[in-house]
């Protein structure tokens, strides 16, 4: 018997033994509990959620689960970035520890991209590694964080500085639960579909120019089409490069800026990661204009329709003050793909056509992002 409903798209990551599906489409949570239960050894499982979703999901979750005979744990944390942190970590170990979690249970991550993040860590720890399922609940989760199993919490010096690759076992996208989304969460995640356009798919780009508003207003074909045409983009990039030796540092077009934005923001839920991201992959768009790389046109057209989506794609000012072009081009020398002193930054030759510049002149970012501060 199959048990995945005809109307779902599966999109699969395809990394050997580690191998596993992301479920897209409207109702798509009425697979987690056959998907579970074929994997489970005990008929439980722990869930991880914030206080949010927890209110809009947690009733249809149980009823989900209690369907196929499965018992559930539930932590839920307080929203925003700010939980994506060590003593969270320590928390959440505490939890599954308390509970008697042993390496043959799953971690259920009930969220977005910060409940999936230190969800997926916390496992990956856990007696050095429980199983883990992803349910992302907001749109940036479902297209970009859920999948390929980068896991996280914040330090101080920088976003996702202290973290793990481990792969969940399973993703649920259900683009029902993108409902009860607030329009700027749904925003910020549409940032992130952006990113694949941009990265190597013009003909996607060109969609969502003319589509963006469908996707936006959860228009059941649009979004589904949206989500697992992303899915598909990232699980391809994934499984050539799990461990970001090389090409999947493309995922990472807007990031470098984005997350030095964001640290520099001390991650404060006035600047979300998706907007983040969103005014980053307009700097380096434009950066690669100013530097003679990107088509100006090109820079152009991304600003506009990122624009057009109600996302920002200029430097905002900030709560005590307007970020400095010293403490972004310092915070992005933190930047995970910095190594031997060089700072890599993806650029793009035009719509479509990004790549990994080994070694960004930081001396010329500085310079630019002067002009994009309020300093220039
Ligand atoms: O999965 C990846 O690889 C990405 O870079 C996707 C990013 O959109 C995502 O935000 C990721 O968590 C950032 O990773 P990081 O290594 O820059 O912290």
């Amino acid at each position: 018997m199959s048990v995945t409903a005809p109307e779902l798209e599966t999109v699969s990551v395809d990394l050997g033994a580690r191998s596993y599906d992301i479920l897209v489409g409207h109702g798509a949570l009425d697979q987690l509990g056959p998907r579970l239960a074929a994997m489970l050894k005990q008929s439980r499982v722990f869930v991880l959620t914030d206080a949010n979703v927890e209110a809009a999901h947690r009733a249809r979750v149980e009823a989900a689960l209690s369907a196929s005979g499965i018992s559930s744990s539930w932590l839920a944390l307080t929203p925003g970035e700010k939980t994506k942190s060590f003593s969270n970590l320590e928390a959440i170990l505490d939890w599954l520890l308390e509970g008697g979690a042993d390496r043959s249970d799953i971690l259920v991550a009930l969220g977005g991209g910060v409940i999936g993040d230190i969800a997926g860590l916390s496992a990956s720890l856990m007696k050095r590694g429980m199983g883990f399922v992803q349910v992302p609940t907001t749109l940036l989760a479902q297209v970009d964080s859920s999948v390929g199993g980068k896991t996280a919490v914040n330090s101080p010096r920088g976003k996702n500085l202290i973290g793990a690759f481990y792969q969940p076992r399973l993703v649920i996208a259900d683009t029902g639960l993108l409902e009860t989304l607030p329009a700027r969460e749904l925003r910020a995640g549409y940032a992130e579909i952006v990113k694949y356009g941009l990265i190597n798919d013009p003909a996607f780009f060109d969609w969502l120019e003319a589509n963006g508003a469908r996707v936006l207003a959860l228009d059941a074909e649009a979004i589904t089409y949206a989500v697992a045409v992303s899915c598909r983009a990232k699980a391809a990039i994934v499984a050539e490069d799990e461990t970001e030796k090389g090409v999947r540092a493309l995922l990472n077009l807007g990031h470098t800026f984005g997350h030095a934005l964001e640290a520099a923001n001390d991650y404060r839920p006035d600047l979300l990661h998706g907007e983040a991201v969103s005014i980053g992959m307009a700097l380096a768009f434009r950066y690669g204009a100013a530097t003679g790389i990107t088509p100006p046109e090109d820079a152009d057209r991304v600003t506009r329709v990122l624009e057009a989506s109600g996302l920002q794609a200029a430097i905002p000012g900030r709560q005590g003050g307007a970020y400095t072009a010293s403490e972004l081009v310092r915070l992005m020398q933190q930047d995970k793909k910095a190594s031997g002193g060089k700072v890599p930054l993806i650029l793009a030759r035009g719509i479509g056509q990004a790549y990994i510049h080994p070694d960004a002149d930081l001396a010329a970012v500085e310079d630019f992002l002067r002009g994009e501060t309020s300093e220039g």
